[in-house]
C-alpha cells in the first residue's frame, strides 16, 4: 500500500475527508488538510475505523442518492424495492473501482419509467403542484443535505400537504439538468463558474469544499486540482484546456503555403556602408534613374521603400541609407533584408562602419554585393578595397572567391545597372517565393502620426497580397486598410509579396519592425490587437530576455544559449585580436564562443543594436560605452562588461560558461572607529589607539581611514589588539590598537571605517 491523500481515503471509503481529517485529528495524527498525505500506518488505523463501515457507508450513500433521484418512488411505496436492487447494482459499481456515480449514470430502465408515468401524473395535477412550488420556492440545496431525515420523516408523517411538498420537490429535481459528463476549463474556475457547469448550485460546491477543509466564498478561483478533485466527488470527468495565447501574431499566420502556390518575389535590398561612402547618392541615383524614368512626370513620394523595376524584374528597396532600418528592425526581430548593397568608397577604402556593416549582415546571414564607389574619381583604387575586404571574408569572385563585386560611380551612374542585374541574380539564386494568393503579413518599415490622416504605416508585404477593407493588426494595433498608397503616391487596392505601401485606418501609431497579420473578420482582429495593446502596456518591453553573463549557465542548461555572440571593443587593434583570439579559444562542452564584431574606440550605439539584434554580451577592453550607449544599454538590457587585464575577461568568460562565475560580493560598512591617539613604534610603525563609536571592528576588515571627510587611505588591518592581546573582534564602546597594512599617517581625530565585503546572490 502506497501513500494516500485525505481526500482519497475519502473517496475510497465513500466518506467525507472532514469525517477523516476529524478522525485523525482525535487520533493526534497531524493534518493541514485534504491534500495531506497519510501513510500506510495511519491508513491502516482509519481502516479499523472506517474499514468496517465501509459496506454500511456505501449502502447509506446510494440510498441517500436514490431519494436524490427519485423521491416519487417513496410515495409509491416501491421504495423499498428499489432501495435493495439499487443497493446490489451500486455494490457492483463499487466492485468495479467507480467511486462515486452520477445519478445520470445509475437508473434503471425501470426508474427512468417510473419517474415518466410520475411526471406525467404530477402534470394532470396541474397548477395545484406549481403554485406549491413557487409558494415553497426553496432551492433544493435546503433539502440535500437533510435529505435522509426529511425523506424519513415525510414518509412517516401523513396528509397532503407532505405528500404535495414531496412531489414538488421531485418535480423540482426533474426540472434541474442532469450533471454533465465531461466539463472542460482552461486555468481556472470560480465556484459559480464550476457550479455552472456541474448544473449544481455555487452552495452545493461550497458546502463540498467545506467538507474538503476548503473554505470557499462563489467568486473564489479554483485551481485544476480542485476542480478535478469536486467533479470526481460527481463522477464528472473533466478536461484542462491548454490556453492558446491570442497574442501571438506568428500562430495567426497559416503555414500551409504549399511549393505549387509560390511564385517568385521581387528582393528586399538595404544599402549599407561607411559615411559619405555614397549610399544616399546611389539609392537617389537608381530612383531618379529607374523610377522616374518609368514614371515619367510622376511624383515620388518616401514612404520609406521603393520599387525599381528592371528588364520587367522588379527590386524593392529599404529607402533609410545606413544601419538604422536594417539594425532597428532586426533588434526588435524582424527579418525583411533578402540581400545587402555594401557600398565601399574606392577612395577611402574598409573604414570602421564598413566593417560593422559586414559584421550586421553576416548576423544576420544575409547576402553582400560589394558595391565599389567613386570609381570616376583619380584617386579610386578598386584593387585596395578588394584587398581590404578580403579579410574580412568578402572575397571576390575574380580572386577565387564568392562575393560579387561591382565598382559603380552613383555620381555619375557608371555600373549601376551592373549592380541592379547582380542583385536580380542573387535574388534568383536565393529562390526567393511568396504565395501572392493568400492573407497577407509582412513587416512595418515605419509609422507617424499624420495630422490629417491620422496613423500612417509603411508596411512591407512579405507574403501574400493586402487589400483595401482588410482586417488587419499591426503590432499592437489593429483596424481595417482604409487606403493604400504606393511608392509612387499612387493609390492602390492591393499589394502584392515585397511591395511596400502606406496605409491608413490603424487605431494607434505602431513601430517600425511590428509584425502585421491580416485576419478573416474585423471583431478577431480588435480582440488580438486589444489584447497585445494590453499585453504589451503590463510586461515592460525590456524585459525580453537577453543574454547575460549571470545567467548564461542556465540558459544555456535550459537549451536557450547553444553560441555566445560577443561583441568585443578594445582601445587598439592588438588588444581586440589578442582578446578575441583568446576568446575564441575558450572550450567549454555543449557551448562556443562566436565573435560577431570587434571594434577599436567607445562602444557605441551601434555596438548596443547589433548586440541587442544578435543576442550578444559586450566586452570593452580599455574602453567604455558613450553615454547615449550606456542608457540603450541599459533599456535594452544589453550585458557589458568592462576590463582592463585580459585574462580576467577571458576567465569570467569562461566561468560564466561552465556556471562558475564567482560570486559577486557587495561592501558592507560594520563599524567606525575614532582615533584617539597614536604612538610610533619602530618596527611596527603608527599604531592607531582607537575607540570604536559604532558597530565593531574585525581583524579581517577592509578599513578606509577617513580625515576630514575625505578618504585619505583604503588598506587592510595588519593587527588588532586589546592591550598587549591580538583579537578577533572588538565592539562598539571598546578602545582597540590598530594598524594599517603599509600606512603610518594616522592622526589624532582621523575616523577608521571597517567594512567587509559580503557575498551577494546573483539574480
Ligand atoms: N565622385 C564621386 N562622388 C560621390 C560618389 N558617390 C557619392 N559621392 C559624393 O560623396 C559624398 C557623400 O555621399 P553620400 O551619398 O551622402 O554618402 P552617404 O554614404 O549616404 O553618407 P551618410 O549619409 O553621411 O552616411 C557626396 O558629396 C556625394 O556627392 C561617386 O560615385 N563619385
Amino acid at each position: 500500500m502506497t501513500k494516500l491523500r485525505v481526500y482519497e481515503y475519502a473517496k475510497r471509503n465513500h466518506i467525507t475527508s472532514r469525517q477523516v481529517i476529524n478522525k485523525l485529528k482525535e487520533m493526534d495524527i497531524e493534518v493541514s488538510n485534504h491534500m495531506t498525505a497519510i501513510d500506510e500506518n495511519v491508513i491502516r488505523q482509519l481502516d479499523q475505523v472506517f474499514g468496517k463501515n465501509q459496506q454500511t457507508q456505501k449502502i447509506k450513500r446510494d440510498h441517500q442518492k436514490r431519494q436524490k433521484r427519485t423521491p416519487s418512488q417513496q410515495n409509491k411505496g416501491s421504495n423499498k424495492t428499489n432501495q435493495k436492487e439499487k443497493g446490489t447494482k451500486s455494490g457492483q459499481s463499487k466492485a468495479n473501482g467507480n467511486g462515486i456515480k452520477s445519478p445520470k449514470m445509475e437508473p434503471t430502465s425501470k426508474v427512468m419509467n417510473d419517474e415518466k408515468i410520475d411526471v406525467k401524473s404530477k402534470k394532470g395535477k396541474g397548477n395545484s403542484v406549481q403554485s406549491k412550488m413557487k409558494e415553497e420556492k426553496k432551492s433544493d440545496q435546503e433539502y440535500r443535505p437533510k435529505e435522509n431525515k426529511v425523506f424519513k420523516k415525510k414518509q412517516k408523517g401523513k396528509g397532503a400537504q407532505k405528500q404535495k411538498q414531496e412531489n414538488a420537490q421531485s418535480q423540482q429535481q426533474k426540472k434541474e439538468k442532469e450533471l454533465p459528463k465531461k466539463i472542460t476549463f482552461t486555468e481556472s474556475l470560480t465556484v459559480h463558474e464550476l457550479a455552472k457547469k456541474l448544473h449544481l448550485e455555487p452552495s452545493e460546491i461550497i458546502k463540498k469544499l467545506l467538507m474538503l477543509g476548503v473554505m470557499a466564498t462563489i467568486n473564489q478561483s479554483l485551481d485544476a486540482d480542485t476542480i478535478e478533485l469536486i467533479a470526481s466527488e460527481y463522477g464528472v470527468e473533466v478536461e484542462e484546456k491548454v490556453k492558446v495565447d491570442m497574442t501571438d501574431l506568428e500562430a495567426y499566420i497559416s503555414k500551409d503555403d504549399s511549393e505549387k502556390n509560390l511564385i517568385e518575389r521581387p528582393p528586399v535590398v538595404t544599402i549599407m556602408g561607411h559615411v559619405d561612402h555614397g549610399k544616399t547618392t546611389l539609392l537617389d541615383h537608381i530612383r531618379h534613374s529607374k523610377v522616374t524614368q518609368l514614371e515619367a512626370g510622376g511624383i515620388t513620394q518616401h514612404i520609406g521603400a521603393y520599387q525599381v523595376e528592371i528588364d520587367g524584374k522588379k527590386i524593392t528597396f529599404l529607402d533609410t541609407p545606413g544601419h538604422a532600418a536594417f539594425t532597428t528592425m532586426r533588434a526588435r526581430g524582424a527579418k525583411v533584408t533578402d540581400i545587402t548593397i555594401l557600398v565601399v568608397a574606392a577612395d577611402d577604402g574598409v573604414m570602421p562602419q564598413t566593417v560593422e556593416a559586414i559584421n550586421h549582415a553576416k548576423a544576420a546571414n544575409v547576402p553582400i554585393i560589394v558595391a565599389v564607389n567613386k570609381v570616376d574619381k583619380p584617386t579610386a583604387n578598386p584593387d585596395r578595397v578588394m584587398q581590404e575586404l578580403s579579410e574580412y571574408g568578402l572575397i571576390a569572385e575574380s580572386w577565387g572567391g564568392d562575393t560579387i563585386f561591382v565598382p559603380i560611380s552613383a555620381l555619375t551612374g557608371e555600373g549601376v545597372d551592373q549592380l541592379l542585374e547582380m542583385v536580380l541574380l542573387v535574388s534568383e539564386v536565393e529562390e526567393l517565393k511568396a504565395n501572392p494568393n493568400r492573407k497577407a503579413y509582412g513587416t512595418v518599415i515605419e509609422a507617424e502620426l499624420d495630422k490629417g490622416r491620422g496613423s500612417v504605416a509603411t508596411l512591407l508585404v512579405q507574403n501574400g497580397t493586402l487589400k483595401i477593407g482588410d482586417p488587419i493588426v499591426v503590432g499592437n494595433t489593429f483596424g481595417r486598410v482604409r487606403a493604400m498608397v504606393n511608392d509612387l503616391g499612387r493609390r492602390v487596392k492591393s499589394a502584392g509579396p515585397s511591395t511596400p505601401v502606406e496605409i491608413t485606418g490603424l487605431n494607434e501609431v505602431p513601430q517600425a519592425g511590428d509584425r502585421f497579420v491580416v485576419f478573416d473578420d474585423e471583431k478577431t482582429a480588435r480582440q488580438v490587437g486589444e489584447a497585445r495593446a494590453q499585453k504589451a502596456l503590463q510586461e515592460n518591453r525590456n524585459e525580453t530576455a537577453r543574454v547575460s553573463l549571470d545567467k548564461l549557465f542556465d540558459q544555456m542548461k535550459q537549451g536557450d544559449v547553444k553560441e555566445l555572440n560577443i561583441i568585443v571593443k578594445a582601445d587598439v587593434q592588438g588588444s581586440v585580436e589578442a582578446l578575441s583570439s583568446s576568446l575564441q579559444k575558450i572550450d567549454v562542452e555543449g557551448a562556443k564562443v562566436n565573435i560577431i564584431h570587434t571594434g577599436v574606440g567607445a562602444i557605441t550605439e551601434s555596438d548596443i543594436l547589433l548586440a541587442t539584434a544578435s543576442n550578444a554580451i559586450i566586452i570593452g577592453f580599455n574602453v567604455r560605452p558613450t553615454t547615449n550607449a550606456k542608457r540603450m544599454a541599459e533599456s535594452e538590457k544589453v550585458d557589458i562588461r568592462l576590463h582592463r587585464i585580459i585574462y580576467k575577461a577571458i576567465d569570467e568568460i569562461e566561468s560564466a560558461m561552465k556556471g562558475m562565475l564567482d560570486p559577486e560580493y557587495e561592501e558592507k560598512v560594520i563599524g567606525q572607529l575614532e582615533v584617539r591617539t597614536t604612538f610610533k613604534v619602530s618596527k611596527v610603525g603608527t599604531i592607531a589607539g582607537c575607540y570604536v563609536m559604532e558597530g565593531k571592528v574585525t581583524r579581517n576588515s577592509g578599513v578606509r581611514l577617513i580625515r576630514d571627510g575625505i578618504v585619505i587611505y583604503e588598506g587592510e588591518i595588519d593587527s588588532l589588539k586589546r592591550y598587549k592581546d591580538d583579537v578577533k573582534e572588538v565592539a562598539q564602546g571598546y578602545e582597540c590598537g590598530v594598524t594599517i597594512k603599509n600606512f603610518n599617517d594616522i592622526k589624532e581625530g582621523d575616523t577608521i571605517e571597517a567594512y567587509i565585503m559580503e557575498e551577494i546572490r546573483r539574480s
